[in-house]
């Protein structure tokens, strides 16, 4: 494997983040690579801004599918490398740089080394919303490559390059989108009292919202609300019309969240009443969770347990959300989180990943891919 290569395609792809749906730079790039392999055994298709890549099995009694989300941020970057974002206000700030990369690298090593069985590639759009992976398993191609099997990473950045750490079951949260609309009567600054301010309705949600975890969940689930946007009114001396909170719900249960939708739609009725203005609230995506196939889980810690130069952690579950849910709920099989040591975690402008550990990734993919076309 030519890892100076690989570490290339990592820094280009760091640099042309692009949004979900819109990742048309990042869609040419991993095609004109695909175009330098030899093309005997590869077949490629697009869906979207997505890509399917199979190659063709020596043998084969099934197929081995990887899936590589391709989308970044709307964070502005700022780790100041050499290699950072050209695109502004964008950023690969959730590795999927990385997780292409390491797709291509696997591709590129079994291009080489064929084995038995078929193999199906996933390079999945807009994995930070509104959801690739849905739509993509609901395409004529993927009901005819449909893997019998299906494997994802997720790069972490509290762990060291080398550890990898997964579990049976429920490994990530169900999530949901959550956007609220405020709307009232704006005014002059001086005359509150001839109005219904957005900004004071606003905040007052936003501090209410807070006792839906803490009162309305039981301590021993969990759940998350987190508000990560608030927007309202014009200027500083013109009482706000209307605001908008957009946010994320979190929950380890389907009926969970159920319960964290009913009691934030009583609290948004409650300052419909409390602050005399109209109210909606859009819930956007919402994704399935990732429930790890506990065979496949226990056959992948065992086999990973057994390599030199792999630490495996048995972690708990994470409220992160992820739409490879939708295809782990059709197909067996998990996903595992990849350390790479970075001081910044998630969704953070200074996320620097390792790159170490695209070789760690490659090397135990292939052997564990080659091991189960056995
Ligand atoms: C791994 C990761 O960070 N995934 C995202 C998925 C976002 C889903 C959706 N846009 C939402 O915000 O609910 C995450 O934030 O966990």
């Amino acid at each position: 494997m030519n890892w100076d290569a690989l570490i290339k395609i990592r820094r280009d792809l760091h640099q042309i983040p692009e949004l979900g749906f819109k990742e048309f730079k990042t869609q040419t790039y991993l095609l004109d690579y695909l175009k330098t392999l030899s093309p005997d055994r590869i077949e490629v298709k697009t869906w979207k801004t997505g890509i399917f890549v199979k190659i063709k099995g020596m043998n084969p009694k099934k197929t081995i599918g990887y899936r590589a989300d391709i989308d970044g941020l709307p964070i502005t970057e700022a780790t100041g490398l050499e290699f950072q974002s050209l695109h502004q206000g964008q950023m690969h700030a959730c590795g999927h740089d990385l997780h292409m990369t390491i797709a291509l690298g696997l591709i590129t090593y079994f291009v080489e080394n064929p084995i038995d069985d078929h193999l199906l590639f996933i390079f999945q759009p807009a994995e930070e919303g509104p959801g690739g992976a849905e739509p993509m398993l609901n395409t004529d191609i993927m009901r005819e490559w449909k893997p019998d099997m299906i494997i994802a990473l997720h790069i972490a950045p509290e762990y060291p390059v080398g550890t990898i750490a997964t579990r049976e079951g429920l490994l990530f949260a169900n999530t949901s989108e959550l956007f609220i609309d405020l709307e009232g009567k704006g005014g002059h600054a001086a005359y509150p009292h001839q109005t219904n301010d957005m900004v004071v309705a606003a905040c007052a949600l936003v501090s209410q919202l807070q006792s839906v975890v803490s009162r309305n969940v039981d301590p021993l689930d969990s759940a998350v609300i987190t508000i990560g946007k608030i927007t309202g009114g014009t200027v500083q001396n013109i009482i706000a019309e209307t605001a908008r909170l957009e946010g994320t719900i979190r929950t380890l249960s389907v009926e969970s969240m159920a319960r964290v939708k009913e009691r934030i739609e009583a609290l948004v009725k409650g300052i419909e009443v409390g602050y005399q203005c109209k109210t909606s609230i859009d819930y956007g995506a919402m994704y399935h969770q990732v429930y790890n196939h506990e065979e496949i889980a226990r056959d992948f810690i065992a086999f990973a347990e057994k390599k030199e130069n792999i630490e495996v952690v048995v972690c708990n579950e994470a409220m992160t959300g992820e739409d490879f849910g939708y295809m782990l709920k059709e197909i067996p099989g998990i996903m595992f989180w990849l350390g790479v040591d970075s001081g910044y975690g998630l969704h953070h402008s200074r996320l620097n990943p390792d790159e170490e550990a695209i070789k760690t990734a490659v090397h135990l993919l292939s052997e564990y891919i080659q091991y189960k076309s056995k």
